[in-house]
């Protein structure tokens, strides 16, 4: 079968690669030139590098296709030494294989340049046309704690994802080894035996395998939820902070269907991926205020791999994501992700406890 993204899709998972490298080298710097954002979340020299290195892979090859990011520039403007960083760590980062870094385009010609090519991730979004969205590190937190954090691509074209990259460098590769918290804190990056590129293209399956620093590995694996025969058996995951998603919630939503496991708390779109391969079966993410909005590059890339590999994906009112209204999911309230086959059951239960009105 020849794909109909293949192009976008190669790109876009070597894109991710080169930009994991990036991320994983702030990892083990002593300096991750961490700044606060306006909304007081945390932004690190590794989300700007990892932005700037996907925005220029992306441009390089669909110069018409527009970009959401989540980072922006202005705070460099302004703060030399941040830039300069970053602007050492851009210019040094490569693929190991010289046919796959051809592929990305030539490199950025200079620091200033770079802040341009950040910036181009200001797209409004919207339902006509190419927007890719970028999550340069999901799970910042995470990332900082030696945790789980993804780099997030996806493509939408007329609202909808058709092409879904995530990029787990402290995922194990194993697709079945067992989901707990824990799992791939401080990873070792040179023992194989983590890192794990998730892909999807709409209509032909979700698959999974190591995330390489050279040329994309041929050890790629279809990869499916799996069926839920007990739900006293099943394992559902979170966000770690309590404030992204309602954990009091979750908890009595996990008890009325009988779950008798205690939830998996895990930074960024690795949840998406973790359930996808079966190695968890049920991702809540419950509201913790009105006035929230989650954001597109937040959810896309997972969106589409959870569905893709036999799963649905829902707001707390039952909808669709709908990627199509802007930058972020101005018109959806939470998400629940589950096998297609229990997803209405688990929605009912979220619906009661929330006191949504079916
Ligand atoms: N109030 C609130 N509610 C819901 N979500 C929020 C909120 N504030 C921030 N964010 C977004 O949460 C992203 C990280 O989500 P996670 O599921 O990884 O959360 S957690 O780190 O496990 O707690 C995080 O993504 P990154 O900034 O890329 O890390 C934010 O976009
Ligand atoms: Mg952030
Ligand atoms: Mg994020
Ligand atoms: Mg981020």
């Amino acid at each position: 079968m020849t794909s109909n993204y293949a192009k976008e899709l190669e790109i876009a998972q070597l894109a991710v690669q080169r930009a994991a490298i990036l991320t994983k080298r702030v990892f083990h710097e002593k300096a991750k030139g961490t700044v606060s954002k306006d909304d007081k979340s945390p932004v690190t020299i590794g989300d700007f590098g990892a932005q700037a290195l996907i925005i220029s892979a992306l441009k390089a090859n669909f110069p018409q296709d527009e970009v959401v990011a989540e980072e922006e520039a202005a705070e460099l403007r302004t703060n030399s030494d941040l830039q300069s960083q970053i602007w050492e760590l851009v210019k040094s980062t490569q693929l190991n294989d010289t046919a796959a870094e051809t592929l990305l385009g030539g490199a950025i010609p200079s620091s200033e340049a770079m802040l341009d090519v950040i910036d181009q991730g200001n797209s409004k979004g919207g339902k006509t046309g190419r927007i890719w969205t970028i999550d340069p590190i999901d799970g910042t937190k995470g990332f900082l704690r030696g945790g789980q954090y993804a780099v997030c691509l996806a493509l939408l074209q007329d609202g909808d994802v058709k092409v879904g990259v995530l990029g787990c460098p402290n995922l194990p590769v194993d697709d079945s080894a067992p989901l707990s918290a824990d799992i791939g804190t401080n990873a070792k990056d040179d023992d194989g035996k983590f890192g794990v590129l998730f892909s999807a293209v709409q209509a032909e399956g979700a698959t999974s395998r190591p995330l390489t620093t050279g040329a994309l590995s041929r050890d790629s694996k279809k990869i499916s939820m799996k069926p839920i025969a007990d739900m006293s058996a099943a394992s559902f995951c979170e966000s770690v902070e309590a404030g992204h998603s309602n954990q009091s919630d979750s908890a009595k939503i996990a008890e009325k269907l009988g779950i008798t496991k205690h939830s998996v708390r895990m930074d960024s779109q690795a949840k998406y991926g973790s359930i996808a391969r079966g190695a968890g079966d049920i991702y809540l993410r419950l509201p913790t205020s009105k006035t929230y909005q989650e954001k597109i590059w937040d959810h896309a890339a997972g969106d589409l791999i959870v569905r893709e590999a036999g799963g649905q994906v829902t707001d707390t009112l039952g909808r669709r994501l709908d990627f199509s209204v802007g930058r972020t999911l101005a018109s959806n309230s939470g998400v629940i992700a589950a096998p297609a086959a229990v997803h209405g059951q688990v929605l009912a239960v979220v619906q009661e406890v929330l006191g949504i009105k079916a």
